[in-house]
């Protein structure tokens, strides 16, 4: 046997190595290309102007009629003080003598209609805000998740950066592009406001407005500081949140329920769960720390200036200087300013932070793909000649131990093979490389000598039926528990082709069970979206027969693959399954995972797997004459059973 290091020294050298270009140790399938999509950054780096760009799109194509009246809104909002201190300060004047008595009636309504418009244009604005949100969150929600399907492989749904990754892009894509906007208008609002209120200071005061406007720099760089903290604290905490999350699911679904009554480990779990609240906590009241602090300092500054500016104007109002509309003018204008200023200073540090958590969303939507897809990929042929694996090396990451050496194997067209072995010795492995969920580091698997690599993976899976050892239990209807095998068995209102799902259920073994079931086929089979009566919870074999079914709807594919079909199944069904099939997939390729030698000993070829290559290949009767792994493994379950025998039967006829 090769060890990996000596492989990787003479695999380009080996008569047998593959004519591919993909023949390289960087295809590691931890080490997926693409490092915008993928998960290697570790900080939410830097905003940019495209980002921000990219943000208002997604806010435009959401509803640019709500992001033209929400801004139309904006500007009106930001009139209204403005309009008000003016107004009141001729009232004032008026009311003092300074100015003629006519003008009151008109400074009155006009006071009265900025009222109004005071207290109903933030609802307005308000509304229109929320309602683009939820819009925006609609349309990055939907992109963010056909990204998503567009990762062909597995790897990277394993790998913990590019989890944390989608769970901020998920929140950031619904908020960031509706705040963002949002941000942006207020921003024009603030301009409006300080422009209108620094024009009256400049007015009474340019001295007042110069020191009024740079007392706001210190501020806005604080809060900038403070944007990039919360960001890289958001990045932080998300994977001490997503653990935190896996142990409150575990304490609250059913699955878990068991085990977590019958072992006491509740306490224990929870205590964890708890743990990592209080790290998240922890990271967060730092947080908040940093910004009282600054935010005080900040607000201690802005009282002091308007104390100041409040104390100047009496004096010159005492000297008569300045009348006291004037002093009424100035006093709302400084706190007009320093109001305006704090929102835009808040405003551009949330748009700041925002964007930054932005771009995990766009390396998640603009990510290359986890698995290199040709872009003119050949077509999958019909299978004639068969599947091989050429000199196949694969482990899940460099990290990993190899699972797969050097494996060769060739599944002829037209047979049924039966793969066994020990636990971990590469049988699923085997099969997800068959599927290309993986790519193999070394070597490749080739269908009808085409390298699966060169092909296009949808159009090879639409080829492949199978069931997989951890098969999915849908919280949806029996029947769409089989139709979700073929999208074509579902029509485009999502209503299933009963005729299909009922044949492929006959094949599976399963349509007695689903037509006893209360509403037969219509039945959903949960507990936890059911209104307590209708729902109903399968037992493991049941479970298994349904996803037996569900890939019995591509049971005329090219390839079909069972994974421990049968092992949830009672012995005489699954005798029963193994014939049909055996029946029905005469002259199709089939390849069975099994860990009950009984179940695939009629396989045309049966193949052993140790240590992630093949030990022995033969029919059942070679493999038996051989006297090696098979043989005693078989040897072992027979025995297993022949001592049995007596004693059930004993039992059976003495009770
Ligand atoms: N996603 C994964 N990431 C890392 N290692 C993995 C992953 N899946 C499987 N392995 C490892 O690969 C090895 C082979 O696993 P595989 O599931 O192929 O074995 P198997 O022969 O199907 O075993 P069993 O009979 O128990 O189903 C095991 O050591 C396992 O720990």
């Amino acid at each position: 046997m090769k060890t990996p290091e000596t492989a990787a020294a003479d695999a380009p050298a080996t008569p047998d190595a593959p004519p591919s270009p993909h023949t390289s140790p960087a295809s590691d399938a931890g080490r997926a290309p693409g490092g915008a999509g993928g998960a290697e950054a570790a900080s939410p780096g830097r905003v940019s102007a495209s980002g921000a760009v990219r943000a208002l799109g997604l806010a435009w194509r959401a509803g640019w009629a709500l992001v033209i009246g929400a801004g139309a809104l904006a500007v009106a909002e930001a009139l209204m003080p403005v309009c008000v201190a003016w107004l009141t300060k001729i009232a004032l004047d008026v009311v003092t003598g300074r100015s003629s008595g006519g003008l009151l009636v008109a400074v009155g309504t006009g006071l009265a209609v900025a009222g109004l418009a005071v207290a109903v244009l933030p609802q307005l604005s308000q509304y229109a805000r929320r309602e683009l949100e939820r819009r925006v969150g609609v349309l990055a929600q939907d992109r963010l998740f056909r990204a998503a399907e567009r990762l062909v492989g597995l790897s990277r749904f394993e790998n913990p950066a590019f989890l944390d990754r989608m769970s901020l892009a998920h929140q950031s894509g619904g908020s960031t592009p509706g705040l963002v906007t949002a941000g942006i208008m207020s921003v024009g609002k603030g301009v409006v406001v300080v422009l209108g209120f620094l024009g009256s200071l400049v007015a009474v005061s340019p001295v007042l407005a110069a020191a009024v406007l740079a007392a706001a720099i210190p501020a806005f760089l604080a809060e900038l500081r403070l944007a990039r903290g919360r960001a890289a604290m958001m990045w932080r905490v998300g994977p001490v949140e997503r653990r935190e999350m896996f142990y409150r699911r575990l304490l609250t679904t059913v699955q878990a329920a068991k085990e977590l009554r019958l072992f006491g480990t509740g306490p224990y779990l929870r205590g964890l769960m708890t743990a990592e609240r209080r790290a998240a906590n922890a990271e967060r009241r730092h947080m908040d720390r940093r910004e009282l602090a600054t935010q005080s300092v900040l607000g201690l500054l802005s009282a002091g200036m308007a104390a100041a500016a409040l104390a100047w104007a009496l004096a010159l109002a005492w000297q008569g200087r300045l009348t006291a509309g004037d002093v009424a003018l100035l006093v709302t204008s400084v706190a007009g300013v320093q109001g305006a200023v704090a929102t835009l200073v808040n405003e551009v540090t949330m748009a700041h932070e925002q964007l930054l958590l932005f771009n995990h969303y766009l390396a998640v939507v603009d990510g290359e793909p986890d698995l290199p897809v040709p872009a003119r990929p050949r077509p999958v042929p019909v299978l004639r000649r068969g599947i091989e694996f050429r000199g196949v090396w694969f482990r899940y990451s460099p990290a990993h131990p190899w699972v797969l050496r050097d494996l060769n194997l060739t599944i002829p067209h037209g047979a049924a093979i039966g793969v066994v072995g020990r636990n971990g010795a590469g049988k699923s492995t085997l099969v997800k490389l068959l599927c290309r969920l993986y790519d193999p580091v070394r070597g490749a698997v080739l269908w009808d000598g085409v390298d699966l690599r060169d092909m296009d993976p949808a159009e090879l899976r639409s080829r492949i039926g199978a069931v997989f050892q951890d098969y999915m239990t849908y919280d949806l209807s029996a029947a769409l528990n089989i139709a979700l095998g073929d999208v074509s068995a579902l029509d485009e209102r999502g209503r299933d082709d009963r005729d299909r799902v009922r044949s492929a259920a006959l094949r599976a073994g399963a349509h007695d069970m689903v037509a006893a079931l209360p509403q037969g086929y219509d039945t959903l089979l949960s507990r936890s979206f059911a209104d307590g009566t209708t729902g109903v919870t399968l037992s493991g074999g049941q479970w298994q027969r349904l996803a037996l079914a569900r890939a019995m709807l591509r049971d005329r594919r090219d390839l079909l693959i069972l994974d421990e079909p049968s092992s949830g199944l009672d012995a005489e069904a699954e005798y029963e399954i193994h014939t049909r099939l055996r029946e029905h997939r005469a002259g199709y390729t089939s390849l069975l995972v099994s860990h009950r030698l009984g179940a695939v000993r009629d396989a045309d070829l049966l193949v052993v797997l140790e240590d992630g290559t093949v030990a022995e290949q033969g029919t059942h009767a070679e493999l038996l004459r051989r006297g090696g792994v098979y043989a005693r493994l078989f040897d072992l379950q027979a025995r297993g059973y022949a001592e049995d025998a007596p004693a059930a039967t004993l039992g059976r006829n003495g009770g």
